[in-house]
């Protein structure tokens, strides 16, 4: 046996071992509603105890304030340089549910290993949301990522815990984590309203990540008309909008998607204020008869779309598009890039796994993309590493008609 001198350091596999818990710290704490406690500090959280006790007493009146304008005027007043404290006892005596405080000993652990991790500052006498908790981890913020943990927390932590079956079988895990169907991916996503809203919340808090970095990566500057297949929350459509002064932008999906888009999402920071700029139009690209139903544009857009579906689809909706698009127009796919030799980065290839757990889908190489969209008719293929959360690609059409392949 070899001497203990001679042993590889065990650290990296104690890592990867304990990797879950970090995660697990960072879903309780944004899932308890801490960090949207310590935004709004203890004046406006008085405030906002009277005012649900006022409007518990006067059901009639409409006009009463929301905790989430409490809470929006909180994060305006709010700053790394005036941070809020709350103590243990405070945040336990917030957290009350049905008159029952969490365990002290028990949230007390939580909030110190979320100091450890850096989501908090302070101690037990007074935590704090350091600066990352406050731009990623409060639900009132502009780059709030609190929709996509609040889904990895309840699906994705799930769907993982089957990962050895998916691995084993080739396919998703709907069925075995939810008793869901795993042919049918976006029916068992969206199996409920509050699951739509969840998902789409998580969509647009990562698809703002790397709105910028994929939208400049290509000159976008020629196109008026952009189309975004399943473009959800139409976050990166009012990017496009943003960025581009003479774009406007369709954003294309499933029917329930499009109706919670403009319910809850139309009047969002970055889409609010481009007026009829961004617009919905509810269909599914998958569906028989396309001719009438796809908006017409120069530029499409499929974002985190293609890697939902295997090749047999992806092909079908590339050549939709092509088929759309006229001569000159351009299709723009924003993907995580595999490298070539398939074995990184990191990022990408358990993406990849996260795609087996929940899609008939994977992440690929740029080579892979390339003969997709060359088989579809798509011509002068290029690929940008954005160094962002996600790559793009983009292809052009140059002929009417896809040549043989
Ligand atoms: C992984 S999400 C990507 C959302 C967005 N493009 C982004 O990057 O944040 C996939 C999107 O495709 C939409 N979708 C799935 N199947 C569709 C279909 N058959 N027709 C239209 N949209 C569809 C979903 O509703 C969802 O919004």
């Amino acid at each position: 046996m070899a001497d203990a001198q001679e042993l590889p350091d065990a650290a990296p596999v104690l890592e990867l071992l304990n990797g879950f818990r970090k995660s697990k710290v960072l879903f309780t704490l944004v899932s308890l509603g801490v960090c949207d406690l310590l935004q709004l500090g203890p004046q406006q959280q008085q405030q906002q105890q009277q005012q649900q006790q006022q409007h518990a007493a006067n059901t009639a009146s409409s006009s009463s304030p929301t905790a989430s304008a409490a809470a929006a005027a909180a994060a305006g007043n709010s700053s790394s340089s005036s941070r809020h404290t709350l103590s243990l006892q405070q945040l336990a005596r917030l957290l009350s549910k049905e008159g029952a405080e969490p365990s002290h000993d028990g949230l007390g652990r939580l909030l110190d290993a979320a100091v450890s991790l850096q989501l908090l500052g302070g101690s037990r006498d007074g935590y704090y949301l350091t600066d990352l908790a406050h731009t990623y981890l409060t639900r009132d913020s502009q780059h709030s990522l609190v929709g996509y943990i609040i889904h990895s927390d309840s699906l994705l932590y799930k769907l993982w815990g089957d990962l050895e079956t998916a691995v084993v079988t080739g396919s998703n895990c709907w069925s075995w984590a939810f008793g869901l169907d795993s042919a049918d991916v976006f029916a068992s996503v969206y199996s409920n309203d509050a699951a739509v809203l969840r998902f789409m919340r998580g969509m647009h808090g990562l698809c703002q990540l790397s709105a910028k970095p994929v939208l400049t990566a290509f000159d976008l500057t020629c196109y008026n008309m952009l189309v975004d297949l399943g473009g959800a929350t139409g976050a990166l459509a009012a990017a496009a909008c943003e960025l581009y002064p003479q774009m406007r932008a369709v954003v294309f999906d499933l029917p329930g998607v499009v109706t919670k888009a403009q319910q809850h999402f139309a009047a969002a920071p970055g889409v609010q204020g481009l007026g009829d700029r961004v617009s919905w139009v509810a269909g599914d690209f998958f569906a028989e008869s396309q001719e009438a139903g796809l908006p017409a544009g120069d530029l499409y857009v499929l974002s985190r779309i293609l890697h939902d579906w295997e090749e047999a689809r992806c092909l079908k909706l590339l050549r939709l598009v092509y088929s759309r698009l006229p001569v000159g127009g351009a299709l723009l796919l924003c993907e995580m890039l595999l490298d070539e030799s398939g074995t990184a980065p990191p990022e990408v290839l358990l993406q990849s796994l996260n795609m087996l757990t929940q899609t008939h889908g994977r992440e690929r190489k740029l080579s892979e993309y390339s003969h997709l969209l060359e088989a579809a008719g798509f011509r002068r293929i290029q690929g940008r590493k954005t160094g962002s959360y996600l790559d793009a690609i983009i292809a052009y059409k140059d002929v009417a008609e896809p040549q043989a392949p």
